[in-house]
């Protein structure tokens, strides 16, 4: 039988009772496999690798050795969420690395997005590499947020590799509990393993982060200005119950500014890009019809609250012809 193919009859993960099935026979599973050997897990915060974490923690505890990169492109509190919710809360074994600097630096000056999104990829394998070299003498396993429609895009040969890049003499053997998921059936696990609900339901994150939100160049100020006001569309959204209804939305900030006045003085700051979209399989998305007040409140704050914004925005632009991102 080949490992990589969902058996036929396996049934959908829908329900509290499957899950937990679902969560004993795979701790069995990862304890047999695993023994008393240690594993790395490069852990993002996003669903899937939250959960193959939390699935670890239950089966091995203090074997799993995690791994998060702060790369200084997260959104705001989605890094301290990771300490708290896996150090505090589930005591596990994290390593928590603020490479921000590093980031930030090899960014500067990068304005075109191809370029920008190579550096940030190659920057994380690095930073992630040095910390495998740091535990491989103790670590046998990888363990991968692999799901099974990362094996059905990569035709099912092999599984995909979602850290990947790693080289040829830094090769652990692969722990990889959910590839044969759908992503709502992850979602279901996580929230049996007691992972919080804004974890679970977190919407799709670009590996970049906010830097290709940050058009263009980046700079500190307007990424801090960015995150600020991202953080106010993410407050709005949730509590007018759009969370989870909305499949993602976000702020992008361009590298050029508006002319306005604030209190009788010229301002002269950037605006905030609001971008919302619903998608069944991101290859098409519609832009949400939002409420007018709700719009009207998250202009006020963001203007109001964001130091260096003076513009606000909606995005009408379904794709095609826009992609989801701007960059
Ligand atoms: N900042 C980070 N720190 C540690 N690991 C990361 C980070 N960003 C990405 N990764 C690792 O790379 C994998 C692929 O990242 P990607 O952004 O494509 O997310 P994904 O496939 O949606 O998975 P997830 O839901 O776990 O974020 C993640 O599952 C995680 O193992």
């Amino acid at each position: 039988m080949d490992p990589n193919k969902r058996p036929e009859d396996m049934e959908r993960i829908t329900t509290p009772e499957l899950a937990n099935a679902f969560i004993d026979e795979q701790v069995e599973a990862i304890r047999a496999q695993i023994g008393d050997r240690k594993v790395l897990l490069a852990l993002s915060g996003g669903v899937d690798s939250s959960v193959v974490a939390a699935l670890l923690i239950k089966a091995i505890g203090k074997q799993l050795i995690c791994v998060h990169v702060n790369h200084g492109l997260m959104r705001k509190g989605e890094s301290e969420q990771v300490v708290d919710v896996f150090q505090n809360q589930l005591d596990a074994n994290l390593v928590y690395v603020d490479a921000t600097d590093r980031f930030l630096a090899l960014l500067d000056g990068v304005a075109e997005p191809e370029a920008k999104r190579k550096i940030i990829g190659a920057e994380f394998i690095r930073v992630f590499e040095e910390e495998a070299r740091k535990v491989s003498d103790e670590v046998s396993f990888l363990a991968q947020g692999t799901i099974y429609p990362d094996i059905l895009e990569s035709d099912g040969v092999k599984a995909h590799h979602n850290v990947g890049g790693l080289p040829d003499d830094l090769q652990f053997e692969l722990c990889e509990p959910v590839k044969l998921l759908y992503k709502d059936e992850v979602r279901v696990i996580g929230r049996e393993l007691g992972l919080p609900e804004g974890m679970v339901e977190r919407q799709p994150f670009p590996g970049p982060g906010l830097g290709v939100r940050c058009l263009g160049a980046i700079t500190r100020d307007r990424l801090e200005a960015l995150r600020e006001a991202d953080a106010i569309l993410r407050d709005e959204f949730a509590a007018a119950g759009l969370e989870g209804k909305v499949w993602q939305y976000f702020v992008s900030v361009p590298d050029f500014r508006a002319t306005g006045v604030r209190d009788g003085v010229r301002a002269f700051e950037w605006p905030a890009i609001i971008r919302a979209v619903n998608t069944v399989d991101a290859m098409t998305a519609e832009v949400p019809e939002l409420d007018w007040a709700l719009l009207k409140k998250i202009t006020a704050r963001i203007l109001a609250e964001v130091p260096g914004i003076c513009r606000v925005v909606y995005d009408l632009t379904p794709k095609p012809i826009g992609t989801i991102e701007w960059e």
